[in-house]
C-alpha cells in the first residue's frame, strides 16, 4: 500500500484541528497516511507529541496519536503529496518563500487561510501559486462555516473544498472527510475564496453591534447588506453568485457573526466597547484576520469600482477615522435605493 505524506502548517486552532480532521479520515478508512504538524513553537510541538493535547489552541481535546509535530519546516514538507497551510495571512508568504525548493513535483497545496495580501491584494490561493510557482490547478482551498472548536469536538460541519480542477478537489475530499465533516466540491474558488475573506470583516461589524449594545435587527440588517457586498465584489472578480449563497458565504458569514467563538466578532465587540486596536491585538492571543484583510478589501473593491460601504466603515474605524456610534448614523444616511438592482 502507497503511503500518502501530509505537512500541516501552522498549529493553532485550525491547522491542528484540521490536522485530527485529516487523521480521524485516515484512521476511518484504514489508509496508510503520515500526518506531519508543524509548530513554530516548541513546547506547542512537545505537547502535541507527548500529551496529544494543544492546550493554547484547542484546549482539552485529545489529538490522534498519529499526528506528528515537528518545528523543523523543511523537514516537514520534505516528500508531502500535499501540504496544507494554516498560518496568519500576512506571515504566508516567508513560509512559501523557504519551502518552494523541497516541494514534490505535482504536490498539491491546500489553503485554510481566510485572508488577502495586504500589500498586493492578492487572494492566498494566487500568493500560493506565485510564490511556489507552480500550476492554479494545484492549489485547493477549503472554506465554510468551521470555527475550529466545534469541528475539533466532533460536531457535525459541512465545508467547501474549491480548485479549478475537480478531480483534485476531489482528492483532497478523500483525505478529509471522517464522519463529523462533510466537504463539498466547487470550481469557483474566486467566489469561495472572497467569501471566506469578506465575512471576517462584515463580523466585525457585527461584533461592533454587540459592543454598542444594538439587537438583532441591527444584526440582521449588517449580515445581509454585508452578503449584498461580498456577493457584488466576488462576481465582479469572477466568482459565482450560488457560491455566495452556498457554505462558503452565507453559512461562512452566519456562523461567524453568531458565534461567540468568532475572533472577529469578538474584537469587533471590544472595538464597539471603545478598546482600541492595539489593545485588541495585545489582548487576543490568536489571529482576527479581518483587522488585516479589512484595507486590502476596500482597495480591492475600489480599483474594481465595487460599493462596499460595510467594508469601508470598517476601515475607517480600525483606522481611527471614525467613531463606532457614528458608524451607524453613517450608513443609514446613504441615498435611498433599491433592494436588488433591476
Ligand atoms: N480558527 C478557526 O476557527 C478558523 C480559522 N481559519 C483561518 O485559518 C487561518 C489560521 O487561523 P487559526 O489557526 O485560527 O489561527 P491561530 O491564531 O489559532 O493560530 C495561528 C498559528 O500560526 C502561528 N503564527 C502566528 N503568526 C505567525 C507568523 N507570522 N508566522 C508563522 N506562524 C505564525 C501561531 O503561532 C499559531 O500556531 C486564518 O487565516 C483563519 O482565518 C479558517 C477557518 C476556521
Ligand atoms: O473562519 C472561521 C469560521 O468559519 C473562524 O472565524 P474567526 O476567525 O472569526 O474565529
Amino acid at each position: 500500500m502507497t503511503v500518502t505524506k501530509i505537512a500541516v502548517l501552522g498549529a493553532g486552532s485550525w491547522g491542528t484541528t484540521f490536522a485530527k480532521v485529516l487523521a480521524d479520515c485516515a484512521a476511518d478508512t484504514d489508509a496508510e497516511t503520515v500526518i506531519t504538524l508543524w509548530a513554530r513553537r516548541a513546547e506547542v510541538a512537545e505537547s502535541i507529541n507527548d500529551e496529544h493535547l494543544n492546550p493554547a489552541y484547542t484546549r482539552d481535546i485529545r489529538l490522534p496519536a498519529s499526528i506528528q509535530a515537528t518545528t523543523e519546516l523543511l523537514e516537514a514538507v520534505r516528500d508531502a503529496d500535499m501540504i496544507v497551510l494554516a498560518v496568519p495571512a500576512q506571515g504566508l508568504r516567508p513560509h512559501l518563500t523557504q519551502i518552494k525548493d523541497e516541494l514534490k513535483p505535482g504536490v498539491l497545496v491546500v489553503s485554510l487561510i481566510k485572508g488577502l495580501e495586504r500589500e498586493t491584494g492578492l487572494r492566498m490561493s494566487e500568493v500560493i501559486a506565485e510564490e511556489l510557482v507552480i500550476a492554479e490547478d494545484q492549489v485547493v482551498v477549503v472554506s465554510g462555516p468551521n470555527l475550529a472548536m466545534e469541528i475539533a469536538r466532533q460536531e457535525p460541519t459541512a465545508s467547501v473544498v474549491a480548485c479549478t480542477n475537480e478531480d483534485n478537489a476531489k482528492k483532497v475530499v478523500s483525505y478529509c472527510n471522517p464522519s463529523y465533516f462533510r466537504p463539498y466540491t466547487n470550481t469557483d474558488v474566486i467566489g469561495v475564496e472572497m467569501g471566506g475573506v469578506v465575512k471576517n470583516v462584515i463580523a466585525l461589524a457585527v461584533g461592533m453591534c454587540d459592543g454598542q449594545n444594538l439587537g438583532d435587527n441591527s444584526k440582521a440588517s449588517v449580515i445581509t447588506r454585508g452578503l449584498a457586498e461580498t456577493t457584488r465584489l466576488a462576481l465582479k472578480l469572477g466568482g459565482r453568485a450560488e457560491t455566495l449563497a452556498g457554505l462558503a458565504g452565507l453559512g461562512d458569514l452566519v456562523a461567524t457573526c453568531a458565534s461567540p467563538l468568532s475572533r472577529n466578532r469578538t474584537a469587533g465587540r471590544m472595538l464597539g466597547q471603545g478598546k482600541t486596536v492595539l489593545e485588541i491585538q495585545t489582548e487576543m492571543k490568536q489571529v482576527a484576520e479581518g483587522m488585516k484583510s479589512a484595507k486590502a478589501v476596500t482597495q480591492v473593491a475600489r480599483s474594481n469600482g465595487v460599493e462596499m460601504p460595510i467594508c469601508e466603515a470598517v476601515v475607517r474605524v480600525l483606522e481611527d477615522r471614525l467613531v463606532v456610534k457614528d458608524m451607524a448614523n453613517l450608513l443609514l444616511s446613504r441615498d435611498l435605493k433599491a433592494e436588488v438592482r433591476p
